[in-house]
């Protein structure tokens, strides 16, 4: 502790408290977080999960760690500093002045970037959102806060209990279904809405109608003069069933949006990506066989006269032409040139289930009875039940707004839950919800992304459990 001065205290909560602190050998600034260790084994080992899964990770767009040591009981992790602040805190400066388009896709690619990677390492973050997204100096984007991150497959007791942010958190965890790499997917996508709104896209003025909007996919549209491909994307991340969400990785690279995103890709990322698709060569048969081809096309076109129709002149101007055997210097460059093999091709024009767009179009619309028509074959879509239970929407119609507020405390913060940090006031005027789903059903239609699910936690929260034991007196019999 003593290579450390403390600068000031930036956050304090009941068990964290996060430091500026400087570092006395290098004068560099970083944030070290004080952890109040818990007494029992189990809980010490969660409270050291941050701080292992932190020290695992490293990539652009996450926050670095430094080191972590433990002293008078306290669990301190030391990071990187962020001094940008965090996203929330720039969405609220905006006041309500938009974000330009640039930086919404700049910022969202890279906290893509960096959610992949963790995903790549078969770990959920469980907790994105606006306020632990962090802005350096130079405006680049880190993921942070790996308090509530869980390594997949790892200790079923933890499994049971998601830790998230009910504004962020995806419709599978309401309804108690398992929780994968798509669950962070559609906090992600709860981000990018608010910066291209500066609103959380569900808002609610209580619990019950928070989660149905949540549960049904609904809300409010994004401002018209948006690109195309950002309104598809939030569609798609707003599937209430995760194999119909993109993956990161898919978002990245084959999606309608990835071109957009890509230049906003940190160079490594792109790199890393150029390392994933598979690299063909052409063989020299093959090679020669385009060359003749490209010659003989060069022919046909050379007797024609080129330009005498558009310009009004029928003076023949000779065009260049291959010889009859292409040259070896042209052999040259086919031979190593790299041909993009069907698989890329399938990732840049065709969704994952090998469909063009415009086939897959096609099938949609062919398919209201929702099978889907692909190589002939008829494959039943699985869908999943619209609403979140009966018997948990009862529960929370019993229980009062201000009992949500403790209900909060699962999600390990104190603020009213119903009260999102970017909400105007506690009543919201867009309760009533059919009305906000989406439009424009065809264009907008994303298909199912089922081989896209990465990874899924084996065992669901029970979320049922944990609004019961905070309404206890709640009569079950009268459900
Ligand atoms: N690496 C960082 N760089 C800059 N600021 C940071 C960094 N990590 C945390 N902070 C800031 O420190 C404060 C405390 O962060 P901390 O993660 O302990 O709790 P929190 O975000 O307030 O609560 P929660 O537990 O809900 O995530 C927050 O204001 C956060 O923005």
């Amino acid at each position: 502790m003593e290579r450390y001065s403390i600068l000031r205290v930036i956050g304090e909560g009941s068990f964290v408290r996060a430091l500026l602190v400087r570092t006395r050998s290098s004068q560099e600034e970083h944030v070290l977080k004080e952890i109040r260790l818990p007494k029992s084994h189990s809980k010490l080992e969660d409270s050291r999960r941050e701080a292992i899964l932190l020290s695992r990770m490293k990539h652009p767009n996450i926050v670095a760690f430094r080191e972590a040591f433990e002293v008078d009981g306290l669990l301190c992790v030391v990071m990187e500093f962020c001094s940008g602040g965090d996203l929330l805190q720039r969405i609220k400066q905006q006041k309500s002045a938009q974000f330009c388009v640039n930086d919404i896709l700049r910022w969202f690619s890279q906290m893509c970037a960096g959610a992949r990677y963790i995903h790549d390492k078969r770990v959920l973050h469980r907790d994105l959102k606006s306020k632990n997204i962090f802005l350096t100096e130079n405006g680049t984007v880190k993921v942070g806060d790996f308090g509530s991150a869980c390594i997949l497959n790892s200790s079923k007791a933890y499994a049971q209990t998601y830790v998230g942010t009910p504004y962020y958190v995806a419709p599978e965890i309401w309804e108690n279904k398992p929780y994968n790499n798509k669950s962070d997917v559609w906090s992600l996508g709860c981000v990018l809405y608010e910066l291209c709104t500066l609103r959380h896209p569900f808002q609610a003025s209580s619990w019950k109608n928070l989660i149905l909007k949540v549960c049904r996919g609904s809300y409010p549209p994004l401002p018209r003069q948006l690109p195309y491909e950002l309104h598809y994307l939030v569609k798609h991340i707003f599937k209430t069933n995760p194999k119909d969400r993109p993956s990161l990785n898919t978002i990245l690279t084959s999606h309608r949006v990835s071109k957009l995103l890509r230049p906003y890709s940190p160079p490594e990322v792109t790199e890393v990506e150029e390392r994933r698709r598979p690299m063909c060569r052409w063989n020299r048969d093959e090679g020669k066989k385009v060359a003749d081809l490209l010659g003989e096309k060069s022919l046909i076109k050379t007797s024609t006269f080129e330009g005498s129709e558009f310009h009004g002149e029928d003076t023949a101007r000779p065009r260049k032409q291959w010889a009859l055997e292409p040259s070896d210097s042209v052999m040259e460059v086919l031979a190593n040139a790299s041909l993009m093999s069907s698989e890329s091709m399938v990732s840049m024009n065709q969704n994952p289930t090998g469909c063009t767009h415009e086939v897959a179009d096609t099938c949609f619309k062919l398919d209201p009875c929702q099978h889907t028509l692909f190589k002939g074959e008829s494959i039943q879509r699985r869908r999943w039940e619209k609403d979140p239970p009966e018997e948990l929407l009862l529960l929370l119609e019993k229980a009062e707004v201000f009992r949500a507020f403790s209900t909060f405390l699962i999600h390990k913060a104190g603020d009213d839950p119903l009260i999102g940090p970017l909400s105007q006031n506690h009543s919201d005027d867009t309760d009533g919800s059919e009305q906000e789903k989406n439009v424009d059903e065809h264009r907008l239609e994303p298909r199912s992304d089922d081989e896209d699910t990465d990874f899924e936690e084996e065992s669901s929260c029970n979320w049922m459990e944990e609004v019961e034991k905070l309404w206890p007196c709640t009569e079950t019999s009268d459900l």
